[in-house]
């Protein structure tokens, strides 16, 4: 029986969607038992099911819904791991650890996590791969703490290849959302003088931290623990978030405020359906389309600040 920990990033609004969502997620991904994690106390809460019951599952996802716990971390028993790598859900998940009642599993999901090449010149490696970087190739060193990015999600990914394009010695640029700091890092190794990542989530912190100090960059860099923008009084001409979608059309709110005039955005995590009412609504905010990518449903934009 194997555990997986996966932490859910974000809830809507609307919460009976989003409880609807969930149980929906959890049904498609063959999931056979959830147990839930108080994500500040890290204590485990009184939930242990099955998922047989779906009115349990119900319960919980109530549970956590109802009381906001946005980064709540769900362990997860799962049947078959490839069907939840799979799995195409609204939802961004990342597995960042894993315990089990079989010992040998401490090694053998260790194998889900791969050194990759993002871009022909970008590879990102977790410290037990070795890798031979060939030519000018950037590795970034990360491994799956408790923050989001590893860069094994598209919405990542794509955002990795915007910055190839778009970042090269930029004077400064803000990563809003920052997770692990993969894209913070990737920034520092293009050149950009000094990276800020802003995150909700306070023990993204430590992360960050320990993933600068693995890849050997030490200074011109900060972390802002703060809601989107609220804490941010700098303006920048280079800006990129992924985060979803809901959250991004609440960040267009403030946006201007930490815009240049010219400035590039790069906006990631926003799923197909949802890309016409999105870019429109960038638009009132005086943002011009000027690049696009996707995967797998999932769609990246470029925007540049026209004011
Ligand atoms: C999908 S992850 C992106 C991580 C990384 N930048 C990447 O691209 O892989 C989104 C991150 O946004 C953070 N986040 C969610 N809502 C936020 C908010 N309102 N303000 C700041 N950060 C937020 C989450 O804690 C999470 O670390």
């Amino acid at each position: 029986m194997k555990w997986i920990k996966v932490k859910v990033d974000y809830f809507s609004d609307d919460l009976e969607e989003t409880k609807i969502k969930l149980v929906n997620m959890f049904d498609e991904i063959g999931i056979k038992q959830i147990e839930v994690i108080d994500y500040f106390s890290e204590n485990e809460l009184d939930y242990n099911v099955n998922f047989s019951s779906k009115n349990d599952v119900w319960s919980i996802i109530g549970y956590i819904v109802d009381n906001r716990f946005a980064n709540t971390k769900l362990n997860i028993i799962f049947n078959n791991l490839k069907e939840f790598q799979n799995a195409d859900t609204e939802f961004m998940y990342e597995i960042y650890t894993a315990k089990c009642n079989d010992e040998d599993w401490q090694d053998e999901w260790k194998k889900y996590f791969h050194t990759i090449n993002i871009t022909d010149n970008i590879v990102i490696k977790p410290s037990w791969d070795k890798y031979e970087p060939s030519g000018n190739e950037i590795v970034i060193e990360i491994d799956p703490g408790l923050a989001f990015g590893t860069g094994t999600h598209e919405t990542t990914s794509l955002c990795v290849e915007f910055l190839e394009k778009y970042a090269e010695n930029r004077e400064k640029v803000l990563d809003i959302g920052c997770g692990s700091g993969i894209l913070m890092l990737i920034g520092k190794k293009l050149g950009v003088k000094k990276v800020v990542g802003i995150d909700i989530d306070e023990k993204v912190r430590d992360v960050v931290l320990e993933n600068f100090s693995k890849n050997d960059i030490n200074n011109d860099f900060e972390v802002i623990i703060g809601n989107l923008v609220d804490d941010v009084n700098e303006k920048y001409d280079l800006v990129v978030s992924n985060i979803l979608v809901d959250v991004l059309e609440k960040l267009l709110e403030d946006i201007e405020k930490i815009l240049e005039k010219g400035a590039t955005v790069i906006f990631s995590g926003i799923l197909n359906e949802k890309e016409e009412a999105f870019v429109k609504k960038a638009g009132n905010y005086n943002l011009r389309q000027i690049d696009r990518k996707e995967k797998n449903n999932w769609v990246s934009f470029v925007f540049k600040y026209e004011n």
